[in-house]
């Protein structure tokens, strides 16, 4: 789609006379544009724009900036060359990219896949549609500014039956209209959800992705799948699903991370045996300050219990400071003497290592989705800089150095991402149980190995934005948060370590006992 630009048509002639002290004029892309009024407000300063005035100044403009600039200071356009038209399209909101590799290679013109049908596609398109139009635009600033999510966007993404699809495949999606009929909640397959979480991340704010309710998707499923108090649990749904409660999973410590068997809250059953009271503290909890319902891995003397507490008396949040956007709503939180209803209980006493492990798998397998997807944005991104970006004379791209580096990247991309839909067809033909013996040990290397392709991707990206790729804003944002946040997924829903070890244990309990 070309850029919307006033009617008036100019010659080259008439543009070149704008090169006095009071009046900047200058082409880009055939559009003409008068920046006499925006010298004063211009980033870049008030010199370079007089430097070019009058001329053509597309290579320049596409040197330092994204296109996308142009569509923000749209007002700046005063009309068109004669006779010439827009060569730089502008995709439009939900459109496909063109660049190659930018897209997975189901969704690239030519090339076919076994796995995905029309509903799958159906739903691409609407939630790219969704994501351009309203994730991004508010990730981009809360990103920066460190805010939580808005309850506009919770209640549109809950209006949507965008909350309800972030929980994957399952009966909470029966009945529900799910992004206007893109797709029946009763065909809505692992697919289908891997459709939604990389569609979302294509926002690129990793902090905002973690606040805008990732401690919904992992804690609601411990309510959807263990709660044993029908009137408990619709309430807890019902409450979270139309986006008036917000719930996280509060497991991890400052004493135990991964080894969740070592966790330290307790929970006390009262003589009566009617409530818990629980003490201790939870570390790096995601969305904690801002929810309502905390599903927490306590201790409960033979073993891990999960509860479900409410916040009232004894519950404390306060934010924790990482590398990535307080958007997250990282938190640390006390529990002093908190009184649970034992109704609360999630799963059986002492049995909650089920239930955390029960939530692993997907959520590994989501955060794997989310990394992969990412990567693609960093080729994405980096493929268009070095066709824009001129240094000694030459396009990037015309170096061969730079040409080796976005090879590694894109084949480690294209790996990823295969392997990625090869285990989400096995979920999608497996019963829960199947998935639980033979998924495991598969996604977490998944997890693990998508984890250290994104350590060599960001690595070779920044060399190849230099400073813009260590700048937040600008040309190279994208590729500053990637490599400033890729750590996230190597370390939350278990380390690198931790799930490379999983997954060789999970294959030593199928090796043949006969020495071979
Ligand atoms: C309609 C025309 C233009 C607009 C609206 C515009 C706007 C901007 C904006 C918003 C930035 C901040 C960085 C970013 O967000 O990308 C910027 C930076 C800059 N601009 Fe422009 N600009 C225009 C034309 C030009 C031209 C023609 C030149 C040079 C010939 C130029 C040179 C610069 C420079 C040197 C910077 C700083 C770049 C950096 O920090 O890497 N700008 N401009």
């Amino acid at each position: 789609m070309p850029l919307e630009v006033p009617s008036k048509t100019f010659t080259r002639e008439e543009v070149a006379k704008h090169n006095t002290e009071d009046s900047i004029w200058f082409v880009i892309d055939t559009v003409v544009y008068d920046v006499s009024d925006f010298l004063d407000a211009h980033p870049g300063g008030e010199a370079v724009l007089r430097q070019v005035a009058g001329t053509d100044a597309t290579v320049a403009f596409y040197n330092l900036h994204r296109h996308e600039v142009l569509q923000k200071y749209s007002d700046l356009a005063v009309g068109s060359i004669e006779g010439e038209k827009q060569s730089i399209v502008t995709p439009a909101l939900g459109e496909i990219s063109t660049v190659p590799y930018a897209e997975p290679l189901w969704l690239t013109p030519a090339f076919k896949s076994p796995y995905f049908n029309e509903s799958h596609r159906r739903l691409q398109k609407a939630m790219r549609a969704f994501t351009d139009q309203y994730i991004t635009p508010e990730a981009l600033e809360k990103e920066r500014s460190g805010e939580y999510v808005s309850q506009e966007l919770i209640e549109r993404m809950s209006k949507a039956g965008v909350l309800h699809m972030r929980m994957g495949p399952g009966k909470h999606l029966h009945g529900v209209n799910l992004l206007d009929g893109a797709v029946d909640g009763k065909e809505f397959d692992y697919f289908h959800d891997m459709i939604c979480a990389q569609e979302q991340v294509r926002a690129a704010c990793r902090g905002f992705q973690d606040g805008n309710m990732a401690g919904m998707v992992i804690g609601l499923t411990c309510i959807l799948n263990f709660c044993k108090e029908p009137t408990l649990k619709k309430k807890i749904t019902d409450e979270v699903f139309s986006g008036q409660k917000k719930i996280c999973l509060a497991i991890t410590e400052a004493f135990a991370g991964s080894d969740v068997a070592g966790l330290r809250t307790t929970a006390t059953k009262t003589p009566d045996g009617k409530h818990y009271i629980v003490n201790g503290t939870k570390k790096w909890i995601t969305n904690g300050v801002f929810s309502d319902y905390f599903v927490t891995g306590v201790n409960t003397g033979k073993g891990l219990s999960v509860l479900l507490i409410e916040r009232g008396e004894g519950v404390e949040t306060k934010p924790i400071k990482t590398s990535y956007s307080p958007a997250a709503g990282t938190t640390f939180i006390t529990f002093d003497n908190v009184k649970v209803p034992a109704t609360n209980l999630l799963g059986e006493e002492n049995k909650g290592i089920y239930v955390i492990l029960s939530n692993f798998n997907h959520e590994r397998w989501t955060m794997a989705c989310a990394t992969i997807r990412y990567m693609r944005l960093v080729v994405e991104e980096s493929l268009k800089w070095a066709h824009q970006r001129l240094v000694f004379r030459k396009r990037l791209i015309d170096q061969p150095v730079i040409r080796q580096k976005l090879a590694k990247m894109i084949a480690l991309c294209e790996a990823h991402q295969s392997w990625l839909e090869t285990i989400t067809y096995q979920m999608c033909n497996m019963a829960y149980k199947e998935q639980a013996k033979h998924l495991g040990g598969p996604i977490a290397l998944l997890k693990m190995s998508a984890t250290r392709a994104a350590h060599e991707i960001a690595d070779e990206a920044v060399q190849i934005w230099g400073g813009r790729g260590l700048t937040q804003t600008g040309m190279g944002r994208v590729i500053e948060n990637f490599n400033r946040t890729y750590k996230f997924d190597a370390i939350l829903g278990g380390a690198e370590e931790v799930l490379g070890d999983l997954g060789v244990r999970q294959a030593m309990k199928f090796m043949p006992k006969a020495v071979l």
